[in-house]
């Protein structure tokens, strides 16, 4: 595994994301911040204590890389929202990889009625996306390679890592293995 960005790095990234949401929205405006889980989790944890306004917080999930490195089907489970119905909402991810997941997520709380709505990432990936969203505020770029760690997951495995780091195709093929019940 190489570590890409070490907690350290981490920590600085996240506390400069908090400072860019705080500035967009001061400290008055009421935010309804939503975690797409599970990879955000660990972000979520950090960023939401350091943003200074009044905030609901909710969850939704999200998943499309089912056992694999590469995006398939989207899946998309809502049961868990709670209401964005004239709320400005914030969605947190941990990457903007393809763009699909946060792509949906947004129409979707448009559909649920969302006065606004904006997009936190960690990572953004520098590749082609396939959707012509950005992510509103970002606190890195990568480069186009699988990472895990800080709630990022190859086969559910490696969320709990304090860093992030490149898994490299033996890894992911000895995870594969090792995974097999
Ligand atoms: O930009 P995209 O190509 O859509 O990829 C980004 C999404 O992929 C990961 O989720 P995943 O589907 O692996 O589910 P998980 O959060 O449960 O790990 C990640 O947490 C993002 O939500
Ligand atoms: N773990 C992990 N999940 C992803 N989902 C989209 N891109 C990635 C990635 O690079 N790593």
């Amino acid at each position: 595994m190489r570590v890409l960005l070490d907690e350290t790095q981490l920590t600085t990234g996240v506390h400069g994301l908090a400072d860019e949401i705080d500035r967009y929205y001061g400290n008055q405006r009421h935010l309804t911040v939503i975690a797409v889980m599970t990879g955000s989790l660990v972000l979520f944890a950090d960023l939401i204590r350091r943003l200074s306004m009044p905030q609901r917080v909710g969850v939704v999930q999200a998943s499309s890389y089912r056992g694999g490195t590469t995006s398939g089907q989207l899946h998309v489970d809502a049961k868990m929202m709670i209401d964005v119905s004239g709320r400005d909402v914030l969605l947190v991810d941990d990457i903007f990889d393809t763009g699909k997941t946060l792509d949906r997520l947004r129409s979707m709380m448009i559909e649920f009625g969302a006065n606004s709505v904006k997009t936190a990432v960690l990572l953004h990936k520098q590749r082609d996306h396939a959707v012509e969203l950005r992510p509103d505020f970002v606190a890195f770029e990568i480069p186009d390679e699988f990472v895990v760690g800080y709630g990022l997951d190859y086969l559910d495995m490696y969320r709990n890592l304090p860093y992030l780091a490149v898994l490299e195709p033996a890894e992911i093929e000895a995870t594969a293995s090792e995974q097999q019940p």
